[in-house]
C-alpha cells in the first residue's frame, strides 16, 4: 500500500496493493490498522455507493455542517472519476485551494478527504460506480452543497455543461457561504 501526501494538509492518496494472478486480482481496500495513523484516527461509520449512467455527471461540491461533518475515503470500482477535495477550513494556509486525483477501477486509487473539506467528482466514463466510507452519518438537516463552478476548479469538461442534480444546480457560490469549519476544530 502506498500513502501519498497532497498539497492540501491531511488530504491523501492511497493506493492499495493488488495481487494479480490468472483469475484477476485481489486487493485489501481498507485495513484500519494500516491507515489509521495516516488518517488521524478517523472512524468510519457509513459506506456509500453511487452509480452514474453518463460520463460528464458531476456531484458536488458537498459537505455536512458540524457536528455531522464527515471525512471520506473515496474509490471508484467501475469507470473513472475526476475526484476533488477543496480545503474549507478557516485559518488553513490552503483555504479555498483544491486538489484533484483521477480514481478509476483500473488504478484502484483512493482519495482521503478530511473533515472540513468540500468533496465532489466528475465522471469520466459512462456507467461509473463510486464507493466511499464516511466518518459520520448522513444528516439531511446539515447536508450542504456549494456551486461546482464557483471554486476555480479546472474540471476536465472542455466547456460542456455537466449533468447535475436539481439540488446542486441551486447551490450558492463558494464566496457567499459562511465557512463553518476552523482548522483547530478539524485537527
Ligand atoms: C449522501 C446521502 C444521500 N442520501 C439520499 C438523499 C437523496 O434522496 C439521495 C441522493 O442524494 P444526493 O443527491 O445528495 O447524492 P449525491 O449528489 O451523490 O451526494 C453525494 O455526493 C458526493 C460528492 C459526496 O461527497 C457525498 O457525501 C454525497 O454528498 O440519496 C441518503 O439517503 N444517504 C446519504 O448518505
Amino acid at each position: 500500500m502506498k500513502i501519498e501526501e497532497t498539497p492540501l494538509d491531511g488530504a491523501l492518496v492511497i493506493t492499495p496493493d493488488r495481487f494479480q494472478d490468472q483469475r484477476g486480482f485481489f486487493s485489501e481496500t481498507y485495513v484500519k490498522k494500516n491507515v489509521e495513523e495516516a488518517l488521524g484516527g478517523v472512524e468510519f461509520v457509513q459506506d456509500n455507493h453511487s452509480y452514474s449512467k453518463s460520463a460528464g455527471t458531476l456531484r458536488g461540491l458537498h459537505y455536512q455542517e458540524p457536528p455531522f461533518d464527515q471525512a471520506k475515503l473515496v474509490r471508484c470500482t467501475r469507470g473513472s472519476i475526476f475526484d476533488v477535495a477543496v480545503d474549507f477550513r478557516q485559518g488553513s494556509i490552503t483555504y479555498g485551494e483544491w486538489y484533484a486525483e483521477e480514481l478509476s477501477a483500473e488504478n484502484g486509487k483512493q482519495l482521503f478527504v478530511p473533515q472540513g473539506f468540500l468533496h465532489g467528482f466528475l465522471t469520466l466514463e459512462d456507467d461509473t460506480e463510486v464507493l466511499y466510507k464516511c466518518s459520520n452519518y448522513y444528516a439531511p438537516s446539515h447536508d450542504r452543497t456549494i456551486a461546482w463552478d464557483s471554486a476555480n476548479i479546472l474540471w476536465p469538461i472542455e466547456g460542456q455543461q455537466p449533468i447535475i442534480s436539481e439540488k446542486d444546480a441551486a447551490a450558492p457560490a463558494f464566496q457567499t457561504v459562511d465557512c463553518p469549519f476552523s482548522l483547530e476544530a478539524c485537527a
